[in-house]
């Protein structure tokens, strides 16, 4: 028998399987579960078609390892919803393939790290944001903190440094205006592009209802902020001496270029880094914190390490982190356990492809079921928040493969340095100075996600009291800094 598409669900004309992930939506509420719920039932390798989309969506280490490694497998859906974002072309680096995000992908590495990405002026660039969100913890003592947000414009401040040579207060309000656009922008709809992508003409019938009014808005809104960053480059720039990624990148716009940069691709590179490098990170900070809120005993193994490796006279660095093996593990615990990018990006396949014993063809989108592969069997208790499943008995650290939170071969996260210094140096810095407490009388918080692009935590609030009365003072950071 020649191979097949991918078996799933019945389909009806036209609308494929879009009534059947509706209703399920409703009784099991989240999309990456859904599609567990049918890969369950159909096979690791399940066959949708959603509206004029064929879907692909792919279980287990074997297949998700395969289609990330395989050439055919390196493209990008050309679905409406990514390409809204790119004023309707294949541009930038997320949502670009072929010898476009070749390209892109190459310039981008480049220039991050010309400008300190992985060096130790990115390490003091994120030791100043954590001393800044501890003096504001701090200033705060006693409240009760609502933490969903509170990494967001550190975040923000981190990359920004590199990419634009920029640093923006922690309460500045265009900046938190500015992430929360990005937030929204991540509920919408979920990785898969919803409704936008598969039943694109609907737009011009119900608009607000598939959210393509609401995610218009919120693209100029951030393309506006972007812009004004970029003038200012422009008026002000040496071509001699770029000062940041953005001048870089400028410079590549320039006619001698052989393939120069069109300004477009200049904007949607600066909205990719914003997009990819905020939202994952921030709501894995979160998910963090919660993990530790709820389990008392990790929170005091986190401090007893910190004690014994750092101390409390001087601040963490990210060479402590080869020595602390249970913050790691804390670390490693969190991405497993609340997997964010829950289906990672969507990849498509480049031509027509095997997997399998089916046949994938060209055009499919091809979706990975990374939160599934971070808690089924392979974890033997995976709903437990344990981070000793990731240290040997002698004390070393596991790098399971069965944890894959960054995706792996080319289309690889870029961030997944950055992203890992960033938590450890949030962890670290906060729990040297604070015990972690609920407001009193408040439940423990869920760790059920809110759906979206990526998954994030629901609200949830958290007292930082001082662990010692000299971190109660700014004296102390201005001392040891
Ligand atoms: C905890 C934080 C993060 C997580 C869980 C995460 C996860 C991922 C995943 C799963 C992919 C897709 C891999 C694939 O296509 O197979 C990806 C791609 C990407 N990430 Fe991250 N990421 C994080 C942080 C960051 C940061 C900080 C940056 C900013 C520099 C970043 C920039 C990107 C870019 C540009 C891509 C697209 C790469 C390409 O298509 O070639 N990410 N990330």
């Amino acid at each position: 028998k020649p191979p097949s598409y991918p078996p799933g669900p019945p389909l009806l004309p036209i609308l494929g399987n879009v009534l059947s992930v509706w209703s399920n939506l409703k009784r099991l509420k989240y999309h990456h579960i859904v599609w567990q719920y049918w890969s369950n039932k159909y096979g690791p390798i399940l066959g949708l078609r959603l509206g004029l989309v064929n879907v692909v969506i792919v279980s287990g280490k074997d297949f998700i390892k395969e289609v990330s490694t395989r050439d055919v497998f390196d493209g990008r859906p050309n679905g409406f919803f990514y390409l809204m974002r790119s004023f309707g072309k294949k541009l930038g680096l997320v949502f670009s393939d072929g010898p476009t995000w070749n390209k892109t992908r190459r310039m981008v590495l480049q220039s991050l790290k010309r400008f300190g990405y992985g060096s130790r002026a990115m390490e003091s660039n994120i030791s100043e944001e954590c001393r800044a969100l501890v003096e504001l913890r701090l200033a705060e003592t006693g409240k009760s903190i609502s933490v969903n947000h509170m990494f967001d414009v550190s975040i923000v401040n981190i990359l920004w440094k590199l990419v634009a040579g920029k640093r923006y207060d922690l309460k500045d309000e265009q900046l938190i205006i500015l992430c929360d656009l990005i937030t929204r922008s991540f509920k919408v709809v979920d990785m898969s592009g919803g409704i936008l992508n598969f039943l694109p003409f609907l737009r011009h019938v119900m608009p607000n209802v598939i959210g393509y009014t609401e995610l218009k808005n919120i693209h100029n809104a951030i393309y506006s902020f972007l812009n004004i960053t970029i003038q200012e480059h422009r008026a002000t720039i040496d071509m001699k001496n770029p000062r940041d990624v953005i001048d870089m990148l400028l410079i590549e716009t320039t006619a001698d270029k052989k393939d120069p940069l069109t300004d477009e691709e200049l904007q949607v590179i600066c909205l990719d880094l914003l997009e990819a490098g905020v939202e994952t990170v921030s709501n894995t900070a979160v998910f963090m914190l919660l993990h530790v809120v709820r389990n008392e005993k990790v929170q005091k193994r986190l401090q007893q390490e910190i004690d014994m490796e750092i101390g409390s006279c001087r601040q963490p660095t990210l060479s402590d982190r080869a020595r602390m093996v249970y913050t790691e593990a804390v670390l490693l615990e969190t991405l497993r356990i609340s997997s964010v990018a829950a289906v990672g990006i969507p990849h498509m396949a480049l031509d027509d492809a095997k997997l399998g014993n089916y046949i994938i063809p060209k055009g499919t989108f091809v979706l990975l079921a990374i939160h599934d592969l971070h808690n089924g069997r392979h974890w033997k208790d995976p709903e437990i928040f344990r981070p000793e499943r990731f240290i040997t008995k002698e004390g070393n650290l596991i790098q399971d493969e069965w944890l894959m939170p960054f995706g792996s071969g080319r289309r690889r996260c870029i961030g997944e340095g950055l992203a890992r210094s960033e938590l450890f140096m949030f962890l670290t810095h906060l729990l040297q100075s604070f015990d972690l407490k609920l407001p009193e009388g408040a439940p423990l918080p869920s760790t059920e996600p809110v759906d979206g692009v990526t998954l994030s935590a629901k609200d949830f609030k958290i007292i930082f009291e001082p662990r010692l009365k000299k971190y109660n003072s700014k004296k102390f950071y201005i001392n040891i800094s």
